[in-house]
């Protein structure tokens, strides 16, 4: 069949959509979704999203990574099919949608998405990192250096070391001023740095904050692929009110036949 692709990018993460409203796409193929993603072969992306019709939202949003099977929440992700959907005219400025770990809202502005993320009570301590789940598991580990850090290497071996057959995404980060950090990703189902990570950058705040190196409620953060903003409030042992601020756009549109 033929099909019309969207592709899209949140500070340099990419991600092919599917208008999937009327459900054309097989999303049991999972070697397809990774063909469609592969960047010698296919389109070429990070990962691929599915904007769905749904009953209480205004849209539902289906995420799978690169490898072709589905992903838990990608924040980068929410903020492009954030614009998709008012690309398509589904919503004006505001929006309620839902995805694989509940739902989320939404507000755009020009090309700049503001997402709302889950709360997040528990961060676990690990030698020399702290793990958090942000809608995607999270390992969030300081290093000196960043710049010339082997964050494939290095990513992959505590990717699959500590976190195992489940795995986890590992951020590394370094503080460049007061509420500026530089943060570069692994990504589990890519299985390699990708220029942004958007649950990533949010652990990575509220890591921060939890180890005392934020002093206001919000980080400035330099990803590889350009800069994002987190807030969040913090109350009872809860982040909360967590916000994933950054620019969303439309790069190109295709048509790819399978
Ligand atoms: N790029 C994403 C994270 C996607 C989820 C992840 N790779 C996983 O399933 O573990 C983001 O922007 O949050």
């Amino acid at each position: 069949m033929t099909a019309t692709f969207f592709k899209y990018q949140g500070t340099g993460n990419d991600f092919v959509l599917f208008d999937n409203r009327t459900l054309f796409f097989p999303k049991e193929n999972h070697e397809l979704v990774a063909f469609l993603c592969n960047r010698g072969f296919g389109i070429g992306a990070d990962g691929l999203i599915l904007l769905e019709n749904d009953d209480s939202y205004d849209f539902r949003m289906v995420y799978y990574n690169a490898d072709g099977k589905e992903g838990s929440m990608c924040g980068n992700g929410g903020r492009c099919v954030v614009a998709f959907a008012q690309f398509l005219g589904i919503i004006d400025e505001k929006t309620d949608f839902i995805a694989v770990d509940g739902p989320h809202s939404a507000t755009v502005k020009g090309t700049t998405v503001s997402l709302k993320m889950q709360d997040v009570e528990e961060l676990k301590t690990k030698p020399n990192a702290l793990y958090l789940n942000t809608g995607s598991p999270h390992h969030v580990q300081m290093v000196t250096n960043l710049e010339k850090f082997n964050v494939a290497k290095e990513g992959s071996k505590i990717r699959y070391g500590i976190y195992g057959a489940t795995g986890s995404n590992i951020n590394f980060v370094e503080q460049e001023s007061k509420d500026t950090f530089k943060v570069r990703t692994y990504e589990r189902g890519v299985e390699d740095e990708t220029l942004s990570c958007g649950t990533g950058v949010t652990a990575v705040t509220l890591a921060m904050h939890h180890l005392g190196k934020i002093n206001d409620n919000y980080a400035n953060i330099k990803a590889m692929g350009g800069n994002l903003k987190v807030e969040f409030d913090y109350s009872d042992n809860t982040y909360n009110n967590v916000h994933l601020i950054g620019e969303a756009k439309q790069v190109f549109k295709g048509e790819i036949s399978w």
